[in-house]
């Protein structure tokens, strides 16, 4: 799979397919991405100089040295981290990297439609070492040979540019059309979600779980796959594990899904004990490369299957929440959902039994949702300063 040409193709189908009557009103624009993944190009060619790595890919070839340069527990000591990735690429590719950048899914989308390379944002450029709090680079990453990739990083949300000409001429979106940094996609869900409160937390049921709990405290440690995204002055602190949404649509059509929990008692336990992966490895509440999917026995009743399923991904998110607590977050207190799973209420109920939480789904249930409200902050931020 052309990873790389089939994002650029679906951006620019999404450009087309925005009326006509309504790109000459579109102010500005941010994309969220799939974070950790990662695209590294030759800033001559302009080309990639290699596969995109995914999000849920890890790098084990470069963990024994990335752990050997980052402090203890710090969230670029993952297989799957972007730093991991960039010095797995770096070891093995065998021509010049003179030339070469580093860019994030979002960053790598956003500069097609901007044009200036190599710009990122606090929340992507995270897991291959930005120091949010300082806001900047560590001296430890700086003083490695191939910090000449690291992408220069704005706030989330902030102007980087306009539309190019090519682009806005060719679908007709207006001269002063702002290109705005970006996000995750897990946080531009949050930002959906809009929850505001330390103590409110986000769970996308999207391909994967993640969870953002929204805290005074900044909590890290790599052992577990947790760590601490900035929102302004607050943290984010969370997690993302590879069970989900990928796993249920691997299984069951999104029709089953509606029909079958129709017919689940989410006031029962259900007796299966499953750790639904779509392939080997965990990320977090267990960061385990190695960790073996577990889906059966398979019960005769597709209903009580998918029970033992949404139970269990259900079980997946308590451990990840207490662990949270445990590391010392602000505790807490609601848990909004999001993300194509977000619409199961027998699921919400499921989960309200298992996480001993008030759980509900969010008003605004898509990331996109997230990513529009820091292209307005972008275009509001541009306007007052003109
Ligand atoms: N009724 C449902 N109950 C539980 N999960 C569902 C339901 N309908 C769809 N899903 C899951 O939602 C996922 C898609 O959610 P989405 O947020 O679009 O994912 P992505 O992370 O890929 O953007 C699918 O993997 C699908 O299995
Ligand atoms: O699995 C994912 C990709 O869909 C998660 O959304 C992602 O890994 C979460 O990362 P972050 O917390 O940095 O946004």
């Amino acid at each position: 799979m052309d990873w790389i040409q089939s994002w650029k193709d679906t951006l620019f189908l999404l450009l087309d397919d925005v009326p006509v009557s309504l790109r000459e009103v579109v102010a500005s624009i941010a994309i969220d991405g799939t974070s950790a993944t990662t695209i590294i190009i030759d800033s001559r060619s302009e080309e990639p100089l290699s596969r995109a790595f995914l999000y849920n890919e890890s790098c084990p070839d470069a963990l024994p040295l990335v752990k050997s340069i980052a402090p203890a527990k710090h969230t670029v000591c993952s297989g799957s981290s972007t730093l991991c990735k960039l010095v797995s690429w770096w070891n093995s590719y065998p021509s010049s990297k003179e030339s070469a950048v580093l860019l994030h899914q979002a960053d790598w989308l956003l500069w097609l439609l901007h044009g200036k390379l190599g710009v990122s944002d606090y929340n992507n450029a995270l897991k291959v070492g930005y120091d949010p709090e300082m806001d900047s680079y560590p001296p430890w990453l700086l003083s490695q040979p191939y910090s000449h990739l690291l992408p220069s990083v704005q706030d989330p949300g902030t102007k980087i540019g306009y539309m190019k000409e090519d682009i806005r001429t060719q679908f007709g979106y207006p001269k002063d059309c702002l290109i705005c940094t970006g996000t995750t996609d897990s946080i531009a869900a949050f930002l959906a979600a809009r929850a505001t409160q330390p103590g409110k937390a986000v769970t996308s049921l999207g391909s994967t779980l993640a969870i953002k709990l929204l805290s005074s405290r900044r909590v890290e440690d790599a052992r577990f796959g947790v760590y601490s995204h900035r929102l302004d002055d607050k943290w984010l602190v969370g997690g993302a594990s590879n069970t989900g949404g990928a796993v249920l649509r691997h299984l069951f059509t999104d029709e089953q899904l509606e029909k079958l929990s129709e017919q689940i008692n989410p006031f029962e336990t259900s007796p299966l004990d499953y750790y639904p992966l779509q392939a080997v490895g965990e990320r977090f509440p267990v960061a385990d490369p190695k960790m073996e999917p577990r889906l059966h026995p398979r019960p005769e009743s597709d209903v009580e299957y998918l029970h033992g399923i949404l139970e269990s991904i259900a079980r997946i998110e308590a451990k990840g929440y207490k662990l949270l607590k445990d590391l010392g977050a602000t505790p807490v207190e609601e848990v909004i959902t999001s993300g194509g799973g977000s619409k199961n209420q027998k699921w919400i109920k499921i989960r309200e039994r298992v996480l001993g939480l008030p759980v509900c789904k969010a008003d605004q249930t898509e990331a996109a949702y997230g990513a529009a409200l820091l292209a307005m902050k972008g275009a509001c931020e541009n306007a007052t300063s003109d």
